[in-house]
């Protein structure tokens, strides 16, 4: 799985190396430039034919010696290249300042503001290296200005331009993900977009992807993403291989990759239960899904559908008296027992209850509060590995959002919030909002894990798990994997019922490697059937993915 850097992770892995006279700055300096020639000349191979006009802009840090770097180079392969540097030359950091010699030694270098900028020919080339993993405050106007798209239209055909982002594209901060802006920081496409929009075909970044290439607005500033190995491998440390519980100093991709390589398969198997034992429907555990009163009871069949799915050995929807009759109409391979409200739930969900799954269409009551008191009650003694799993969703959460602390007092390793953005900050009010202007969506995670003592996963194009020990992970659908069509009615019921299916398993891994696996396989189903999903098409997608991935 691809680890997921910040911006001082990588910082420290770039000092580490020249501190052990492994690689100079100007080494690192001269392959990062040359890595983005090379990634664009391969991206468009049609560029490499004949030399054309090139216009890279330059910003004052070493962002801006890539800069130098990737204008000499296309000058050397013969390309018309005109340099606008933001700042004074006279205060760029030594590597930068000694790239910047070399290119004037046989060319000028413009300021950098639109009039000059967009007085110049149609370039075919337009290279963004103002800023990078040093952006520390918002953009200038005049900045922001020559980097929004909307410039482009200075020159005819501006459609035929190519956008280069050098490491990201100036304004994202690759952290978080956002664009800072004087009124704080904006996330969402759509709710407010500033005037600064700045946007690549093609972000060509170095060693390794930052977090803010696959959080938030990261992926649609970024375009494509690829990543230059400039030589700092050394200083690496390993890669996680897949089944295996997160390192609490890193964040890595939720995805089926080791050392580069697919390895889908090896991924389905280490996490699920079911592919790697025979027996009987008890050995792959039963999972208890509660279901809503009358009229309500959808969201919890759709849960109880994708566990029975996802491999479970038996499901059972627990639900009011009154809404036996409803779900009896609905439900054949899924057991169904009826709860009155004062009944032991030992009655209805013995031992062997492996795994529940409680929210969806439960209603925010407390009714719902007691019940999940008593499911989370339910502990087998001695080892945490024996509790059942307890998948937390949409109402159950609700229900808490008066007095979470009542809620976390009682979570424990084997349980797992699934939240979306509204339940998330209903319950974690201060790591939401304005609060996330500043602190990722993984450090926010990782925060809200560690303070409810389970694992929490917050829903998203940007998935974020995060354990209470500080592992975290992001599941992107981006960059290939969108899926706008996971954005329906009861999609998230669906992904509860899968996580809990997935882990009922008396044999299947984590919860953390579970969840991981739960998201992708949500997205890969969405993604399977296309437009016109609904969530109903979602747990009957999944064997057709199973199949598709090897299993
Ligand atoms: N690390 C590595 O291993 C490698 C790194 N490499 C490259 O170096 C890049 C990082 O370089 P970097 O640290 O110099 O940061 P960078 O993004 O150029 O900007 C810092 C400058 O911008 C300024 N500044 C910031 N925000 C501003 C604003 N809004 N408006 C105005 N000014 C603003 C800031 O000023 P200050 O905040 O200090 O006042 C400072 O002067 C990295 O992204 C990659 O491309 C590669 O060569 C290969 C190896
Ligand atoms: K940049």
């Amino acid at each position: 799985m691809t680890e997921l850097l910040s911006s001082d992770q990588m910082r420290a892995f770039e000092k580490v190396a020249i501190s052990q006279g492994a690689v100079t700055g100007l080494d690192l300096m001269e392959r990062a430039g040359q890595g983005v020639v090379d990634t664009v000349l391969a991206h468009w191979p049609a560029l490499s034919k004949g030399a054309q006009e090139a216009l890279v802009l330059c910003g004052p840090g070493n962002n801006g010696g890539d800069g130098f770097v990737i204008a000499r180079l296309l000058r050397d392969a013969g390309w018309a290249v005109r340099v606008h540097l933001w700042g004074d030359p006279a205060d760029l950091p030594p590597d930068a300042k000694v790239n910047f010699d070399r290119w004037s030694e046989a060319d000028k270098v413009l300021s950098l503001d639109p009039e000059s900028v967009f007085t110049g020919p149609r370039p075919a080339l337009f290279i963004d290296a103002v800023f990078g993993i040093g952006l520390s405050r918002p953009l200038p106007d005049a900045v922001a200005q020559v980097l929004n798209v909307a410039g482009m239209k200075a020159w005819k055909s501006s459609h035929e331009i190519k956008r280069i982002a050098v490491d990201c594209p100036s304004g994202l901060d690759l952290d978080t993900g956002l664009i800072p802006t004087d009124m704080g920081a904006v996330e969402k496409a759509g709710s407010a977009w500033p005037a600064t929009l700045n946007t690549a075909h093609l972000t060509v970044t170095f060693h390794a992807p930052k977090l803010g290439h696959y959080l938030a607005l990261g992926p649609t500033l970024c375009g494509e993403l690829r990543v230059v190995d400039i030589g700092l491998r050394g200083a690496a440390r390993e890669q996680h291989m897949v089944g295996h519980d997160p390192d609490p100093q890193r964040v890595r991709l939720a995805e089926p990759k080791f050392c580069g390589r697919h390895v889908t398969r090896l991924w389905l198997r280490s996490a699920m239960g079911k592919p790697n034992l025979t027996g009987h429907k008890f050995n792959f555990g039963h999972v208890a899904v509660f279901a809503g009163g009358v009229g309500r009871g959808g969201a919890g069949r759709l849960a109880a559908r994708a566990a029975l799915r996802s491999g479970a050995g038996l499901v059972t929807v627990i639900c009011p008296p009154a809404a036996l009759i409803e779900n009896a109409c609905q439900l054949n391979a899924i057991m169904l027992r009826a709860l009155k409200p004062d009944q032991p739930l030992s009655d209805v969900a013995d031992h062997r209850v492996s795994a529940f799954c409680l929210g969806p269409g439960m209603g925010v009551s407390d009714r719902t509060r007691a019940l999940v008191g008593e499911v989370l009650e339910r502990r087998a003694g001695d080892h945490d590995l024996d509790d059942p799993v307890v998948v937390l969703d949409a109402d159950a959460l609700g229900s808490f959002a008066q007095d979470p602390q009542r809620l976390f007092d009682r979570t424990h390793p084997r349980v797992i919030l699934t939240p979306h953005e509204g339940e998330f900050e209903r319950l974690f009010p201060d790591l939401s909002g304005a609060a996330r202007a500043k602190m990722s969506k993984v450090d926010a995670v990782r925060r809200a894990a560690a303070r409810a003592g389970c694992i929490v996963l917050l829903k998203g194009g940007d998935t974020v798990i995060a354990d209470p020990q500080g592992g975290a992970a992001v599941h992107a659908a981006s960059y290939g994997r969108e899926a706008p069509w996971l954005a329906t009615a009861g999609a998230g019921d669906v992904l509860a019922g899968l996580i809990a299916g997935l882990a009922a398993p008396f044999n299947s891994a984590s919860l953390f490697c579970v969840a991981e696996l739960a998201a992708y396989l949500h997205v890969e189903a969405a993604r399977r059937f296309g437009p016109g999903l609904i969530a109903e098409d979602l747990p009957e997608e999944l064997p057709k993915v199973f199949r598709d991935l090897g299993l």
